[in-house]
């Protein structure tokens, strides 16, 4: 039997590193959760465990830390940029860096004291290559949302296993995971963008008068791409966090679209991509 080598990636996943700047009594907090992925000349790695190419899983870890303190850390995507750049210039046998950044935010509640409020989390993925092309991919993660008017569902196929009762008025509520690709790293301010994309997320979900949610995640990425001329795809990932009114009259009483039972699971999982028609080819941005 004849095999071969396939695509590999190897790295130091979920490196926690939290960065504290001090300006006199005020601090500034930067809670990370850093993951690496290098790939090169991994063959006699793999076939012989000849480890002569290899920069160790413990050493991007280290150098997580080692930049922090030496660069300090700004926006994320920065951050991860001058990593991935680090690890393919200064390594031969590395041709490829990938960098995934998460940031849990900090609210100041004094001047070294923050609270985390809400599960949201900041994403970010960028490649990087040995012939200096690089992309970057933002997001944002567990963002929950709610709009109790407003949501219809109806009009949808039936067949014989069809029990759904059509709805003019539910409750649609999701955790919004999105993630969007930048045309170039050439990008202002990536933190003035995020801003930029969150807002019109929120204001896009809220507005729109939705017949699916479905609907609602183009109605969300076209949102975003329209306030935001720096990127040019968003992607969402919407799980429909279903709200079913329960019924009550066991009890001699109404339910009049009042309470409800919010089910765990299963959940309806809708997924798409909105592009710019003029969009480049996505390259290795999404791996
Ligand atoms: O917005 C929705 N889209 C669906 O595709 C779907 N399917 C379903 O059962 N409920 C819903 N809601």
């Amino acid at each position: 039997m004849s095999v071969k080598l396939g695509p590999n990636r190897y790295g130091k996943a979920e490196t926690r590193l939290v960065r504290v700047v001090r300006d006199g009594p005020v601090h500034h907090l930067k809670d990370l959760n850093v993951s690496t992925s290098l790939s090169g000349d991994m063959e006699a790695a793999h076939l012989t465990g000849d480890n002569a190419a290899v920069l160790p899983t413990d050493t991007q870890k280290n150098t997580a830390y080692a930049l922090a303190a030496r660069h300090g850390v700004g926006q994320i995507e920065e951050f991860a940029l001058l990593l991935a750049r680090h690890f393919v210039e200064s390594q031969p046998t590395i041709h490829h860096a990938r960098v995934q950044i998460e940031e849990f935010a900090w609210n100041r509640r004094g001047p070294h004291s923050f609270v985390r409020d809400g599960s949201e989390v900041r994403t970010c993925v960028v490649h990087h290559d040995a012939d200096g092309r690089a992309t970057v991919v933002s997001g944002l993660t567990d963002l929950v949302v709610l709009n109790s008017a407003g949501s219809e569902f109806h009009g949808y196929l039936v067949d014989e296993y069809t029990t759904l009762r059509p709805t003019d008025d539910r409750i649609l509520a999701t955790s919004v995971t999105a993630r969007w690709r930048h045309t170039g790293t050439a990008v202002s301010s990536y933190g003035t963008s995020y801003d930029e994309v969150r807002r019109s997320l929120l204001e896009a979900f809220a507005d729109t008068h939705s017949l699916s949610l479905q609907q609602t995640l183009y109605a969300m990425g076209e949102r975003a791409l329209t306030a935001c001329p720096e990127i040019c795809e968003v992607r969402l990932t919407l799980p429909n966090r279903h709200h079913f009114p329960v019924d009550l009259s066991p009890f001699g009483l109404d339910n009049d679209n009042e309470v409800f039972h919010v089910a765990d699971r299963p959940y309806g999982l809708i997924e798409g991509a909105v592009l710019r028609e003029d969009a480049p080819d996505a390259g290795f941005a999404w791996e």
